[in-house]
């Protein structure tokens, strides 16, 4: 997979990639040149006393490390360039397919390793294509290169290359070998140490109040710890890496001395060649533990891109139609054609046989026990799921069928629990409808009944909303999720549960003004509170994922056993006549 991805994701970059390449190249010719030079200086300018050869090569030797560094700054710029640009393409592809899942993709990975996946995996194929671009690329270069060189040199000392290259690459390939089962742990434990943070965030206010501070301490420093100890059992690996390079390094360098000392006491060889092979013997040598060092980031990267892959490669359940309908009625009529649908790996279907239809400028009510399946039918219909079987359809097309867009913007949803960005309450009523002006959304706070309080607020249509809008009030988040839907004016209007935090007085005035201003629309509205739904054109009770009544409050009462139980736990005598 590692290498499927940087291959589609590199190509758009691949003048970059030539860039490197070729300064590289450049800047690794200019490193092998160089010793040859200095055992020219040595040789014919030292031994001598040509002071003129000594200036004449050293100026040339100056020109050629400027040349050097000029074209490896240039090389690890454009890598540099290459990898964000990478990491950028990746993350930008990796929201986008994350955007077209639905619940079900979304639970099956988890936010906490799908936030991983996008942000840490993501690094970790960047960090490999930057390493490579910077150290990787010149390696072999320099190897094979400086072998060449060091043999032009003196062929006779070659044998010590022999010896210390495979010396060097068992003792590095023995750590790095012992490196990577940790990088593979690494990642699905950030994982972890991500999801027990999310979840104590998101549940601050119940760990509190269940005084379970201390366990979910604990829990967070158990994940943190396993983090902790793979990162520093990596890290002794790294420690010992250095010291047996150097070790490798110095008794290479010895040797090359202690048997060179005897070629130039026999005259078959110069100091200043003896000098320009050890640091040919060097070059190569610190090539070679590059090259085994960046051993280590290919399969940590190897798993990243595995786990980047999966997500790339996951279809959405929810796919949208390859020849879409375009265009509809328009009038938001709804009709639901005995639908089923059960969740992912549940034995049994949470609704079963359900047939209704909800008609334009009408309400239709959906009552039930808690668990009936009311969330799941309203999740239906702007397929946050779709149905098992059976057929959703909105303005007789079915649901599947329309283009996503054309149907989304058909509805106006107000979810069971109302999320609101971080931002301002104006630039949350904005979401369904950027051009709305000052009017409507006063028009929509004043239906919505919270114009009261955003007035109330420091800043009023601009005052802060924190993320998850955590700086209001249940019921103010309500009204605000209210008045959001209603600035879209949508033709089908979902209400799931969405006036369960307001007062009763509330309720009522809310659903008068609703009313009067979604004339023409259709509104499905789930409700646990009889109080909200009895004045609703169709009322649908709802249990164990079957309709078991429908029609309005006064006909269920004489019909639904079921519906009258509700009634009854919830309404004196004299209320629900
Ligand atoms: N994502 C899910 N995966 C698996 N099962 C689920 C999922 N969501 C809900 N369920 C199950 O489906 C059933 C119906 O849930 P649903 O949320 O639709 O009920 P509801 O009538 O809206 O309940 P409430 O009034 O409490 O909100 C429940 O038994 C629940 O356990």
């Amino acid at each position: 997979m590692l290498w499927k991805l940087l291959v589609q994701y590199l190509r758009p970059h691949q003048r970059l990639l030539i860039a490197v390449v070729v300064f590289q190249l450049a800047q690794s010719i200019a490193s092998l040149y160089l010793p040859t030079l200095n055992a020219d200086i040595i040789d014919h300018g030292v031994a001598t006393g040509d002071t003129g050869y000594i200036l004449g090569t050293g100026s040339w030797m100056l020109l050629i490390t400027l040349a050097q560094i000029a074209c490896s700054i240039t090389a690890v710029y454009f890598g540099a360039k290459a990898a964000m640009s990478l990491g950028r393409d990746l993350r930008d592809a990796i929201f986008a397919r994350v955007g077209e899942f639905s619940e079900q993709e979304v639970a099956y990975f988890g936010a906490p390793s799908l936030i991983t996946r996008t942000t840490n995996d993501v690094q970790q194929v960047q960090q490999l294509v930057l390493m490579t671009c910077t150290l990787l690329v010149a390696a072999p270069i320099l190897s094979i290169g400086g072998v060449v060189m060091a043999i032009r040199q003196d062929a006779q000392l070659s044998w010590l290359i022999a010896v210390a290259v495979p010396v060097l690459l068992i003792a590095v390939g023995l750590i790095v070998s012992r490196m990577v089962p940790l990088f593979r742990k690494m990642q699905t434990r950030i994982d972890t140490v991500n999801r027990v943070l999310r979840e104590q965030l998101a549940g601050i206010r119940v760990v509190r109040a269940f005084v379970r501070e201390g366990m979910e301490t604990e829990r967070f420093a158990a994940a943190n710890s396993d983090v902790t100890e793979l990162a520093l059992r990596a890290g002794r690996l790294m420690a010992l890496m250095f010291p047996v390079v150097i070790l490798v390094l110095n008794i290479s360098s010895v040797a090359v001395i202690w048997f060179g000392a005897f070629r130039i006491e026999d005259r078959s060889m110069q100091v200043g060649t003896l000098i320009a092979f050890l640091s040919y013997l060097m070059q190569i040598l610190m090539s070679v533990m590059m090259a085994t060092f960046m051993a280590v980031m290919i399969p940590r990267a190897a798993v990243s891109a595995d786990r980047i892959g999966e997500v790339l490669r996951t279809e959405s359940s929810v796919r949208p139609p390859l020849d879409p309908v375009l265009s509809s009625a328009g009038r938001g009529e709804l009709e639901l054609v005995d639908v089923g649908f059960a969740y992912p790996g549940a034995e049994q279907p949470v609704l079963e046989g359900i047939s209704f239809t909800a008609r334009a400028g009408q309400t239709t009510a959906i009552i039930g026990s808690t668990g009936a399946g009311k969330t799941t039918l309203v999740n239906l219909l702007p397929r946050l799921f779709d149905a098992g079987s059976g057929s959703v359809r909105l303005d007789g097309v079915d649901v599947r069928e329309l283009h996503p867009d054309l149907l989304w913007g058909h509805i106006g949803l107000v979810p069971q629990k109302p999320y609101l960005f971080s931002g301002t309450v104006r630039s949350n009523l904005l979401y369904g409808k950027p051009d709305a002006d000052e009017d409507e959304l006063w028009s929509a706070l004043a239906i919505a009944q919270a114009r009261d309080f955003v007035q109330e607020m420091d800043g009023g249509l601009d005052a802060p909303v924190s993320q998850g809008g955590t700086n209001l009030s249940g019921g103010q988040r309500q009204r605000l999720a209210i008045a959001r839907a209603l600035v879209k004016q949508p033709g089908l209007y979902i209400f799931d549960d969405s006036f369960s935090s307001l007062d009763t007085a509330t309720d009522a005035r809310l659903r008068q003004a609703l009313k009067r201003s979604t004339a023409g629309a259709t509104l499905v509205i789930v409700a646990q509170r009889v109080s909200s739904i009895i004045d609703a054109e169709q009322i649908l009770v709802l249990d164990d994922g079957r309709i078991v009544g429908r029609g309005t409050h006064h006909s269920l009462l004489e019909t639904s056993e079921t519906y009258r139980e509700i009634v009854s736990s919830q309404l004196t005598a004299e209320e629900a006549a």
